[in-house]
């Protein structure tokens, strides 16, 4: 079933300098249980999308159904009701910094009507969910980011939502940190059955969460559908200079063989299986005697699996370059041009 649908929704601002298209005609669904990515460069339109999830924002047109309801036909009353299904975190936590830990995650329950004893030991457990339970008594200001944006993980769970959207969750922290945040989501979506949207600029955080993303560029989507899928085939070149700049590299990126040969041809391949590339690119330069220069050779864990990719230069004037490239392919690898690929 889908949790989320987005149908034609544009947003429009106007603003003193003129109107502002944040959103143009966007389609998308986010499947119960699902983790989904939503990534794209600054001002790509990502969190103006995920604020109009639980109408945040209002979209200028088009609809938002959450379980097939549209979120524009309930009252207000209604809608801060629906909006309890729906969590949200931030970059920046948005914790209360005059309150300690506890008080932070009781602050939802209480608003529900919650009585201070319940709402102490639902706080106390979701503490324990996240991690944090020993420094229950402590205050946002003596914690490290990490463990403030799992107090606002844990105060986000406070009313048992189905969905979680977090708006750049991970981007104030180090790369550790993330990896640690974004372990407690995987379990959060799996031990709970909740539904999570992330926005990111990072690729690194879609391929290390994510089961399917959207990518968005100058408010519109541009490419969406499986993460495996669009790591392997990228077709867009917003998804492609994003996976290009992908930094979170899972091993030591290996150096040129040989120093770049500019204005060479280049090429990219993918391996959507674990076997290893090198032999074959090795049997090819025996075979045809040509040197082949290996500016990029990448281990990625997609979702699990290893995805290879590796960017092959050939030498300019190279006169067998097409045969090579015909010999890869009789090898069952996908190539594709990468002219526009600088290290
Ligand atoms: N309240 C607003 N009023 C006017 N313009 C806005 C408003 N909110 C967003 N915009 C504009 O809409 C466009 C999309 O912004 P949005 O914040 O959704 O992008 P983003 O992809 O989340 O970017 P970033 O990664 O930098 O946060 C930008 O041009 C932005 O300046």
């Amino acid at each position: 079933m889908s949790e989320i649908v987005i149908e034609n929704v544009s947003k429009t601002y106007n603003t003193k300098d003129g109107r502002i298209h944040a959103l143009k005609q966007v389609n998308l669904s986010v499947e119960t249980g699902d983790i989904y990515g939503i990534i794209g460069m600054s001002g790509a339109g990502k969190s103006t999308l995920v604020r109009c999830m639980n109408f945040l924002e209002v979209p200028s047109e088009g609809r938002v159904l959450i379980r097939g309801k549209s979120l524009g036909d309930y009252s207000e009353k209604e809608l801060r009701k629906q909006r309890e299904q729906i969590g949200m975190i931030f970059q920046h936590f948005n914790l209360l910094m005059q309150k300690t830990v506890v008080e932070n995650v009781c602050f939802p329950l209480y608003i529900q009507g919650k009585s201070k004893k319940e709402a102490r030991e639902r706080a106390e457990e979701l503490l324990d969910v996240v991690g944090l339970k020993d420094r229950a008594n402590a205050y946002p200001a003596q914690l490290s980011g990490g463990q403030k944006q799992r107090v606002a993980i844990a105060r986000a769970l406070a009313s048992d939502p189905r969905i979680l959207l977090c708006d750049e969750a991970t981007s104030a922290l180090d790369p550790q940190t993330t990896a640690s945040i974004l372990d407690l989501l995987k379990e959060i979506n799996k031990n709970f059955g909740i539904t999570i949207v992330i926005i990111t600029h990072q690729m690194s955080v879609v391929r290390k969460i994510c089961s399917h993303v959207a990518i968005m560029s100058d408010g519109e989507v541009v490419e969406q559908g499986l993460v495996t899928d669009i790591f392997t085939h990228p077709k867009s070149p917003v998804s492609k200079e994003l996976i290009r700049k992908d930094s979170g590299s899972d091993e030591k990126k290996q150096k040129p063989i040989y120093d770049e040969i500019r204005g060479s041809q280049k090429i990219r391949i993918v391996f959507s299986e674990n076997s290893a590339f090198e032999p074959v690119i090795a049997n090819m330069i025996l075979e045809f005697q040509q040197p082949v220069n290996i500016l990029k050779a990448d281990t990625k864990n997609v979702g699990g699996t290893a995805k290879g990719e590796m960017i092959l230069g050939f030498p300019e004037g190279g006169t067998r370059i097409r045969e090579m490239k015909e010999y890869l392919i009789q090898r069952g690898l996908e190539i594709e041009e990468a002219d526009g690929y600088v290290d």
